[in-house]
C-alpha cells in the first residue's frame, strides 16, 4: 500500500492506494493541531510500503512525522516546490516559497490539461496559472470561507455553509446574521474567482481550462461561472505525478482525474470584463 498524506492548515487529509490495482482502499482527514500527534491519526503503517508528503504545516510538524514514518516504513517522499519539475518552471522569485499542495496543484493540473487555472479552496483559497508552455504565473491567495467567517468574530463561526445549499440561494441577502455572513463570504470567494480567472486570461490572451480542488471545492463550484471541474485528489495528483509508483501513476494516468472542461472562448471572457468594467 501506498500512504499518501495532504497536511493543509486546517486538515490532514490521507488516503491509501493500492500498489498493484492503484485502487484507493480508504481515505481520512484528522485536525492539524499544534500538537498533531504523528502516527496517532494515520491508519495502521504494518501494511504501507511507502509514503508520500504534501505538507504545509509548521517544519516542526513535518518533521515529527517524517522521523516517525521513516522508523517503520522504507520509502519516504516529501514533495518541496522547485524552480521547474515536470515541464513546468515555477513562477515564485524564490521558488521554494510557493506552498507545495499549489505546486502539487499546478504540476496535476498541467499533467491533465496542459495550461489551466488551479483553484484551492481549503483554509485559504489559492489561484494558480500555467500557460500551455508550462510557465507557471504565481497566483493569489484570499482567505477561505472558514477564516473570512471566523474573522469577523460575529459569533457565527460555528453554523458552516452546508456544502449542499444552491448557490442561488447563498447569493440573496441574507435577513440573520449567520445568513448575511454565509452569503457574503461566498460572494467574495465566487466573485474573486470568477474575476481573477477572467482579468489573467484577458492579460495573457488564452482562455484556460479551470479545476477546483480543497475542503470547500464543492460549494463554491456550484456559484463559479466560468466552466470548471472539481477534482478532491489533484494534490495528490501532484504526488502521484512526481513520484510515481504505481504501474498506471508511471503510465501518466492520475486517480480521479476529472475530464478536461472546455474553457468558453476568449472573446466570450472578454466581453464579461468589459461589462464589468462599466458596473
Ligand atoms: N468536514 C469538514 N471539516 C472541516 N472543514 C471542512 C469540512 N468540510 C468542508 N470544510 C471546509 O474545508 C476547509 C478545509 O479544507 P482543506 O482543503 O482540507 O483545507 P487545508 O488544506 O487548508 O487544511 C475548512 O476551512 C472548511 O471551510
Ligand atoms: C497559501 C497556503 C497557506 C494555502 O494552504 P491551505 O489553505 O491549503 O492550508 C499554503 O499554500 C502556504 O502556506 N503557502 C506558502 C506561501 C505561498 O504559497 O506564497
Ligand atoms: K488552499
Amino acid at each position: 500500500m501506498i500512504l499518501d498524506l495532504d497536511i493543509g492548515n486546517t486538515l490532514s487529509k490521507w488516503r491509501l492506494k493500492d500498489s498493484v490495482s492503484s485502487e484507493i482502499r480508504s481515505r481520512g482527514a484528522v485536525w492539524t493541531r499544534e500538537e498533531w500527534r504523528p502516527g496517532a491519526d494515520i491508519p495502521d503503517l504494518d501494511v504501507v510500503e511507502a509514503v508520500r508528503i504534501s505538507s504545509v504545516a509548521r517544519a516542526a510538524v513535518l518533521d515529527d512525522t517524517v522521523a516517525l514514518l521513516r522508523r517503520q516504513v522504507r520509502h519516504v517522499f516529501v514533495a518541496r516546490s522547485l524552480p521547474e519539475s515536470l515541464g513546468v518552471i515555477n513562477g515564485y522569485d524564490e521558488p521554494g516559497r510557493l506552498g507545495v499542495d499549489r505546486w502539487m496543484g499546478v504540476l496535476a493540473g498541467y499533467q491533465l490539461a496542459g495550461g489551466c487555472c488551479a483553484v484551492d479552496c481549503g483554509s485559504a483559497i489559492t489561484i494558480d496559472f500555467v500557460l500551455p508552455g508550462g510557465t507557471h504565473l504565481g497566483g493569489f491567495i484570499i482567505p477561505g470561507l472558514r477564516l473570512m467567517k471566523e474573522s469577523l468574530k460575529l459569533g457565527t463561526r460555528n453554523v458552516a455553509i452546508d456544502p449542499d445549499s444552491e448557490a442561488d440561494a447563498l447569493l440573496e441577502p441574507g435577513r440573520r446574521t449567520v445568513d448575511a455572513v454565509n452569503h457574503g463570504i461566498y460572494m467574495a470567494a465566487v466573485s474573486a474567482i470568477n474575476r481573477i480567472y477572467s482579468e489573467v486570461c484577458d492579460q495573457q490572451g488564452v482562455a484556460l481550462p479551470m479545476l477546483l480542488t480543497g475542503g470547500d471545492a464543492r460549494v463554491v463550484s456550484r456559484g463559479v461561472r466560468v466552466p470548471h471541474a472539481v477534482w478532491p485528489d489533484m494534490v495528490y495528483g501532484g504526488l502521484e505525478a512526481i513520484c510515481p509508483l504505481t504501474f498506471a501513476e508511471r503510465a501518466g494516468r492520475l486517480a480521479g482525474a476529472p475530464r478536461v472542461p472546455e474553457p468558453v472562448s476568449l472573446e466570450k471572457i472578454r466581453a464579461a470584463l468589459a461589462f464589468s468594467a462599466l458596473l
